[in-house]
Order: C-alpha cells, then structure tokens, then sequence
C-alpha cells in the first residue's frame, strides 16, 4: 500500500520554510531523502489527489538561517557556473519575475536578417527560436545562419534554438529568375510552364515546380497565388505551358505557393500523391542533422506516418541528438487527422499562410484554436504563425487589427507566436519583434489579473488527457503556486518532461528550468513560460538546491524571501522554499 510522507526540514536546506512530498520511482510515497531533523505527517494515501490536500497545511517558518548561516554554508562556485542569457538575466534584474514574457517567439531568418549584427539585434530583442526556410536560400547560406546562432548561443549565454523548415512538394512557383518579385497587372496574361529556363526566363512566364500540372489544370480553373493574394483564370493550354488571365492583380513573389480551384473547391488531383517529404527534403534533412539543428518542422504534413517515419529516421541517424519534430498544419488533410498527427510528433504550428488557401478563411481562426487546445491537451508545443504583423514587412507600426490577432493568439496561450516576412524580408524585423513582445507582455499581465483564462479552463482542459504521476504533480505544484502567488517554479529536468508538463499547467508565475545538456535547454525554449538554464545536477537535491539558490542569487536574479516552488525529476516531489 502506498504511504505519504511529508517532511518539515529545518537544517539541512538553504530554507526558511519547507515541505516536500516525494514519490518514488516505485510509484509509492516515501521519505524524501534529504532532510536531517525533520517532522513526519505519514498516512495512507489513497490517490493522488490527496497530494493537493496535504500541501497547505505544513508551512512551518524556520528562522534559525541567519544570513550568516548563509554566507558560511554557501557552495564554493563560481556564479558562471550555470548557463543563462543576458536578455533573461537583465528582464529578471530589472523588473523581477513577474515581467519575463511567457509567449515565446520565432523569427524567419531571411536576406534582412541573416548577418551576425541582425541576429544578435533579434536575440536580444527576445527570439527564441530562429526559423530557416528551404524553400528559400542555397545551403551555404543556412549554414552561415546556423553558424552565427551557434556562435550566438556560445559567445552570448543565448539559447536560441534553430529550427528548419522544409520546402514539401505542394506546388509553388519558380524564382523568378532571380527578382525580388513582379508584379501582375489586371487583365495581363501570364504563361505557367512546367518548361525550365535559366536566368533567361521569358517576360511574364512562371515557371512551376509540379510536372503534372499543366495535365492536371483544366480551362476554367482559379489559380491562386499565396491563398489568393494574386488571382489568375487559366484560358488556354498549349503543351507544357497554362496561359491564365490575371483576375485580381498584386505582387508575385519568388516561390510562392500555388493551388487551382474548380467551380468553388481546391483541386486535389495526382497533386494530393505527392509526398510531404520529398527527395530533396530528406537531403535538407540530412544537413539539417549534420549541422546539429534543434526542431524540424515539417510542411503539408498529411498524416501521423510521416511523422514517424522522420522520426525514427532521425533517432537511427542521430541517436545523441533528439531533434524535435514539428507537425505544420496547414493543408486540408492535416485537419482529417488532427489528434493522431499532433500526438505523433513533438509540437505543432498553426500554418495559417497555407492553411488559409487550403480552406475558407473564415474557418482559419476556429482550427488555429482548436489545434491550440489540442497541443496543450496532449503536452506539445504550439506555434501560432502567418502574416500576425504582415502590414510591418513595410510599414514600422502594425494596423490595430493585427494587433488584436497577436492578442487572439497570446489569450489562447499558444506556447509561440511567429514572424515571417516580417523579419525575414520586411523593413522593421526590429520593431515588429518588439511589437510582438509588448503585445504578448500586456495580455499575459492582463489574463493573470484579471484571471482571463475563459476558453481554456485548465481543470476541465488538462484533465481530459491523462499525463500520469508526474502530470498531476505538475498540476498541483502549479495550482499551489498561484495559490500562495510564488516567484517562480524551479524544475530539474533531465528530459524536459516535467518542465513541459508544468508549462502545460501555464501557472501565473515563469518557470526556471534547469537541465545539464544545452541542446535540451535550447529546445525547451519553445515552450510557454519556460526559462530554460544550463546546470549540471546530481541526484542528489540538497546539493542541487544549494548550489542553485547559491548561483541565481549569486547573479543577483532572486532575493531572500521570493517564494520558489521546486518540482524535480529526480524524485517526483514538491517543495516550497523561502530564497535564503
Ligand atoms: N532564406 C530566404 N531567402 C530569401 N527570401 C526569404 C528567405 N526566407 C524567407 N524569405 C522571404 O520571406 C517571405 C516570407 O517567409 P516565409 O518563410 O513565411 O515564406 P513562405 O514561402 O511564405 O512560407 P512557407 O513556404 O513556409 O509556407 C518569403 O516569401 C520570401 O520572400
Ligand atoms: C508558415 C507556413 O508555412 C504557412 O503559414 O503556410
Ligand atoms: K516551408
Ligand atoms: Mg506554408
């Protein structure tokens, strides 16, 4: 039968107050072994409900830690021992816990934005994640990207992760034989080709990607370029080339997606055969593996099986490494098999360009909340992405309405939101980042005060998937956490289990995670409310606690008296500690 034992330590802790509940490895509730002189509360303990019970009810202050009692039992190290960012290190000096941002972000790197300069303007402008797109750019030029973000993150303490994106074989348009982009007039006629040509492409000639498609178009069908940005009618087909009337005019872009619609529906012909991962995806992958790339998001992801064939595919190439897998849902049979996709892979990201051409934009928002929910329902990161700030590619402030969909996005509590062109190719990447950052600032303070959490009610929200032992426990450490409004949860992680598990609770206050290895720290920067650290740990907890307390004060990052929950692990337990 199991047994619940809480301890009151006094002695051995850098604490003031502290209680712990410990369950072992065995699923039973034990000692926790660290406490020298302590109190035992043993009783039988039914379920785990009674963890929350137990938790309020033995908060016992112990004054007998002097500052003095500190300053000679503190660990002898060095504060640099523990791996932060001076982004975080400066928010949590400055204006405390409370103010770190919880939504996190992810910045398409592009020709604006690829130098040393600019990166490092964006990482301290709070990029978490740097996003490369293969459907743009030769390899060297992600190489020299990936390469100044590692030598971001080793110079700097940043933990910025990279993440590829892969170009899938949807059809889209050529390069444009090099321009930036062109322009279609109303009324023009354009030729689509399957032909290819150098840099000598013929004036207004598109070459496109797909072989079947001049077969595949039939006269009459809608061509949408971007969902509909550029509108063309297709009116005659010779050979290998479509000539098409251009319907609703705007800017062509290099490589711009492309669907035909037929009286009102996307056509799907051999077109929907093609495979998400095409030959020259796996080669990116392959590159991507070598160059120790931290997630792979996958586009027009149609099932769960291509998830988990890229994932034991990387498991078999790179067993050391543990490359993330992120689901991109953007096309219409993605949406056929939600659950077992999501849960398949290692996150998701509301794809809302493409998706919005794959399905009536009206429908956009209800599908990116509905994967929102289902992403944090079954513990994987979400990213919310497309054209949140697109009026900044030229412009330096955002429309009011743009504002309000990062608000959407923030409110819902998407793990991250991400910038495209904005920071990719548009002229304020700066300023559009910082736009995202106040924005999500305010509605987070917002939906803490005024307990703003409508749509995603966490009992019934995060009850409906079981998570286990250490799901609970996260749950609990997290509601016990607002409930006596503490500092900070600290986590010790040595998968990053328990910290997804505890951002998934999305308590009021951040989470500090600790974990030895910097490829985890740097995935984990993806999740909501995380603060991911570098720190080597024992199994032994006493030691960890005291020489982390030691090091974050040491860098002046906590004061005596901030109330920290600790969950580990190691030993599944929670406890409440007072800074020293
Ligand atoms: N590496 C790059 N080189 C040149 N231009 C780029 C690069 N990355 C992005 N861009 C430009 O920024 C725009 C927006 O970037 P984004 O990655 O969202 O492209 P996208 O093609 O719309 O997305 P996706 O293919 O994933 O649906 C692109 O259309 C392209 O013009
Ligand atoms: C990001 C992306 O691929 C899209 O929105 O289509
Ligand atoms: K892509
Ligand atoms: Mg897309």
């Amino acid at each position: 039968m199991a047994t619940m034992t809480t301890s009151i330590t006094s002695q051995s802790l850098p604490l003031r107050f502290s209680f712990s509940i410990a369950l072992s490895q065995s699923h039973t509730f034990s000692a926790i072994p660290f406490s020298r002189r302590h109190l035992h509360l043993s009783r039988r303990a039914p379920s785990l409900s009674t963890i929350s019970a137990v938790q309020s009810d033995v908060l016992v202050p112990d004054e007998t830690k002097t500052p003095t009692f500190w300053a000679l039992n503190a660990p002898n190290l060095n504060a640099e021992a523990i791996e932060m960012d001076r982004v975080t290190e400066a928010e949590l000096k400055e204006n405390g816990f409370r103010s770190t941002h919880r939504t996190k972000i992810v910045c398409t790197i592009g020709p604006r934005t690829c130098g040393f300069e600019e990166l490092e303007a964006l990482a301290v402008g709070g990029m978490n994640v740097a996003r490369i797109n293969m459907c743009h750019g030769t390899l060297e030029w992600h190489q020299k990207v990936i390469e100044h973000v590692r030598r971001l993150n080793e110079e700097k303490g940043f933990a910025i992760a990279v993440m590829m994106d892969t170009e899938g074989s949807e059809i889209h348009m050529g390069d444009l034989g090099g321009a930036p982009s062109a322009k279609a007039e109303d009324g023009e006629i354009w030729t689509f080709t399957v032909r290819t040509f150098g840099l000598n492409c013929p004036e207004r000639t598109i070459t496109v990607n797909y072989d079947g498609f001049a077969e595949d178009v039939k006269v009459g069908d809608e061509l949408l370029v971007d969902g509909g940005m550029v509108r063309f009618v297709v009116t005659e087909k010779i050979g290998p080339d479509v000539r098409c009337c251009c319907t609703d005019p705007g800017l062509l872009l290099p490589r711009a997606n492309l669907t035909f619609w037929r009286n009102g529906s996307l056509v799907r012909e051999r077109n929907a055969m093609l495979p998400t991962i095409s030959s020259k995806d796996w080669l990116d992958i392959d590159f991507g593996i070598a160059e120790g790339i931290d997630f792979i998001a996958v586009s027009f992801v149609k099932s769960a099986e291509v998830i988990k064939h890229l994932k034991s595919y990387i498991a078999a190439r790179s067993p050391e490494r543990n490359i993330a897998v992120i689901a991109k849902i953007e096309s219409i049979d993605s949406l056929k098999n939600l659950d077992e996709i999501i849960i398949a892979s290692d996150g998701a990201m509301v794809a809302r360009g493409d998706l919005g051409a794959q399905i009536p934009l009206e429908q956009v928002p209800s599908v990116q909340e509905k994967i929102v929910q289902l992403c944090r329902q079954f513990n994987k990161p979400v990213i919310v992405a497309s054209q949140l700030l697109e009026s900044m590619i030229e412009y330096p402030i955002p429309t009011r309405a743009e504002v309000a969909d990062v608000s959407e996005a923030v409110r819902q509590q998407a793990d991250a939101v991400m910038l495209s062109g904005e920071s990719a190719m548009g002229q304020y990447p700066e300023k559009a980042l910082a736009v995202l950052r106040t924005v999500s600032l305010r509605i987070e303070k917002w939906s803490r005060e005024d307990k703003f959490h409508s749509t995603f009610e966490p009992s019934t929200l995060l009850s409906s998937v079981c998570t286990g032992i250490s799901g609970e426990i996260c749950n609990a450490a997290a509601k016990l956490a607002n409930k006596l409004k503490a500092d900070a949860l600290f986590v010790y992680t040595k998968t990053g289990h328990m910290a997804s598990l505890l951002s998934r609770s999305r308590p009021d206050c951040p989470v500090f995670a600790f974990t030895p290895t910097s490829s985890l720290r740097r995935r984990l920067n993806l999740h909501w409310g995380l603060m991911p650290f570098c720190l080597g740990f024992s199994d032994d907890m006493e030691s960890n606690l005291n020489r982390t307390f030691f090091l974050v004060k040491a860098r002046g990052m906590i004061k005596s008296g901030d109330l920290i929950i600790v969950v580990s692990d190691l030993l599944q337990s929670i406890q409440v500690i007072k800074a020293p």
